[in-house]
């Protein structure tokens, strides 16, 4: 049985969301694959894009913590709580293969998508689907668990798909009209630089800032001018905009603003994507100068995804 769950970009709000502050995120096609069978009385877990495998006993299962095992410790977690919430008594044993072509710990979402995959998968295997608004529950109820401190915003839009506005923790599908100007936009994706920290880390910092509060309601002014504009011009203002202050919860680097400044010259706006210490830039094209943007970003050594939306 093949589970594919898709990875996600947040447009805004980033770390503000975790504040119960506003967010606006999209569903991505780079997608997660998990495949799950039978397999006696043990849980065997491949992590194909890491090289990594682990062997368990079913009967260990209930004493183990999730976040003693490394680069296992999503899909580990996720096992738990699916079986717990379903019931399950582990009597059948089965081997995951996880692989991705997510760029891992990037800002879009990877931990998210294998979490939401390994979800569905378990429901599938044991002959009990789950239901979106369960799966979604259970996602964030493991990035919780993992990072510390989290939002709904990576588990719900993995979920749901289409184009979320989180706040509060309750999300909300993007207005219709709203959703067909996002459509108009195109947006590139890029690969700046490997990330040195985990979002769990990240978050933990970010927590320390004293004045952050002040910089999310910056945040969620931008958020309220872009949701007004059905102009890209003045929409990527905004994206610049929440780069900056992005930037003043210390968690750009310099190599991730040079891509975003050549976004902001060379398209209509650009800023990093997802926790931030590395990892991607979201820049949105303006078509008239996308070749000369193209070959400004290639002199980076950078990689481009052209990601489409998924509904
Ligand atoms: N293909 C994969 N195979 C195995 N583990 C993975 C895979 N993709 C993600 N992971 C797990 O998720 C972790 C990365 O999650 P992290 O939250 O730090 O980054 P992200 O989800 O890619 O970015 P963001 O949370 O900013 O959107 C990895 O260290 C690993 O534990
Ligand atoms: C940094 C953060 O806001 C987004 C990570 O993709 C964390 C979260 O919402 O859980
Ligand atoms: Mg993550």
């Amino acid at each position: 049985m093949i589970v594919k769950t898709p990875s996600k970009v947040i447009l805004f709000g980033e770390h503000a969301v975790v504040y119960g502050y506003r967010a606006i995120s999209m569903a991505i096609d780079l997608t997660s694959t998990v495949e799950i069978k039978e397999n006696s009385d043990k849980i065997i877990l491949n992590l194909n894009d890491l090289n990594k495998s682990l062997k368990l006993n079913l009967k260990d299962l209930k004493e183990i913590e999730p976040n003693n095992f490394g680069d296992f410790k999503y899909c580990l977690c996720a096992i738990k709580e699916t079986m717990d919430y379903l019931n399950i008594e582990p009597k059948k044993g089965f081997e995951l293969n996880i692989s991705s072509n997510i760029p891992i710990s990037c800002g879009l979402g990877s931990s998210a998508s294998i979490t939401i995959g390994t979800i569905k998968a378990i429901g599938k295997f044991y002959n009990k689907p789950l239901k979106d608004d369960e799966i979604a529950k259970l996602g964030f109820s493991v990035e919780k668990k993992i990072q510390g401190k989290a939002s709904v915003t990576d588990t719900s839009t993995i979920t749901y798909k289409g184009i979320l506005e989180i706040k509060n923790n309750k999300f909300r599908k993007i207005r219709e009209d709203f959703e067909e100007f996002l459509k108009s936009c195109k947006f590139l994706i890029v690969y700046v630089e490997k990330r040195k920290k985990k979002t769990a880390e990240l978050v933990n910092e970010v927590a320390k800032i004293e004045n952050k509060d002040e910089i999310f309601k910056e945040i969620d002014k931008v958020i309220e001018n872009a949701l007004k504009t059905y102009n890209k011009e003045e929409f990527g203002k905004c994206m610049a905009k929440n780069h900056d202050l992005l930037k003043k919860l210390n968690i750009s680097t310099p190599k991730i603003d040079k891509v975003v400044d050549i976004g902001n010259k060379l398209g209509f706006g650009a800023k990093l994507t997802g926790a931030g210490g590395g990892g991607c830039v979201i820049i949105l094209v303006n078509e008239e100068k996308e070749k000369e943007l193209l070959k400004e970003l290639n002199k980076e050594n950078v990689k481009i995804f052209e990601c489409k939306m998924v509904y």
